[in-house]
């Protein structure tokens, strides 16, 4: 991923992942990708808050309808899809590492990863609640999320939210081994697999997918939600001066 300075997860950015990952599909000789990013030190700093921030309602849906089909995407792919996490990776970039079927994190106490959206004043949808439900159980789930815990390294492979954990200069070679084990598996089976174990989930969405969207505009919309979003944005924006 490179779209600098931290891989927000921009509408513009989204469509490209999208388009990227339909031309990797329809080419028959690419069996699996590895996820990672040019920004150093940031893996993604989730959905780009400027997408819900100041807009118009039509904006808010088209955005997230974009971020649903990110979601849908990835975690349905028949690739097998690994996430070399070399950076710090909130909310929607954790997110997108959830959808993914192996996570490798780098051991940088700075690299915190999980679903951290209360923290911000926002509630994560239920289709990143079951995603990460369906990664580390319910109970540490329901913690994570209530306390929208950021996990650094060593917690987030107990907990499971990664599935290991190796020394930075050594997160791309290990993606790359896990990939090949999961190569060595017959394809058709690992991608019935992986559909027998995610379309349940996958479903919901699919059959909520408008209602969804509605939802996310009434909630985006509401003064209080962005009254905070934009107090977060400035937060952000002042700390470097
Ligand atoms: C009732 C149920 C209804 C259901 C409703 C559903 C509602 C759900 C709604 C939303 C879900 C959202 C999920 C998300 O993903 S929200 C985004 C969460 N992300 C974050 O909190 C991360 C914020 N960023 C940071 O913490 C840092 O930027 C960090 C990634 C750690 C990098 O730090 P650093 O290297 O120091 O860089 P800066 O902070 O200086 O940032 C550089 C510039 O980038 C801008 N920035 C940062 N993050 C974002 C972002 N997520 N979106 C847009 N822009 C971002 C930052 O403002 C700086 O900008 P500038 O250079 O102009 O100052």
């Amino acid at each position: 991923m490179r779209n600098p300075p931290v891989n927000s997860l921009s509408l513009e950015f989204l469509t490209e992942l999208l388009i990227s990952l339909e031309k990797l599909e329809n080419d028959k000789t690419f069996h699996g990708i590895i996820i990672t990013s040019d920004c150093p030190g940031i893996f993604s700093a989730g959905l780009d808050l400027t997408e819900m921030c100041g807009r118009d309602p039509e904006h808010y849906a088209e955005y997230w309808k974009a971020v649903q089909e990110m979601w849908l995407r990835f975690y349905l792919s028949n690739l097998v899809v690994i996430a070399a996490i070399n950076g710090v990776s909130p909310a929607g970039g954790c997110l997108l590492s959830l959808t993914c079927d192996y996570r490798v994190l780098a051991n940088n106490p700075k690299y915190a990863i999980g679903l951290n959206e209360t923290l911000l004043g926002i509630v994560a949808p239920f289709w990143f609640k079951d995603t990460l439900v369906n990664t580390i159980g319910h109970r540490s789930a329901e913690r994570a999320l209530q306390l929208g815990l950021l996990f650094p390294p060593a917690e987030a492979l107990r907990v499971g939210v990664v599935d290991q954990v190796v020394p930075e200069d050594q997160v791309q070679s290990t993606a790359r081994l896990v990939m090949a084990q999961w190569l060595d598996i017959p394809d058709h089976a690992r991608q019935l697999t992986k559909t027998l174990m995610r379309k349940p989930t996958a479903d919901r969405l699919l059959t909520e997918r408008d209602a969804d969207i509605q939802n996310f505009v009434r909630f985006i919309c509401k003064d209080s939600i962005q009254k905070s979003l934009h107090a977060y944005l400035e937060k952000l924006k002042q700390k470097k001066g």
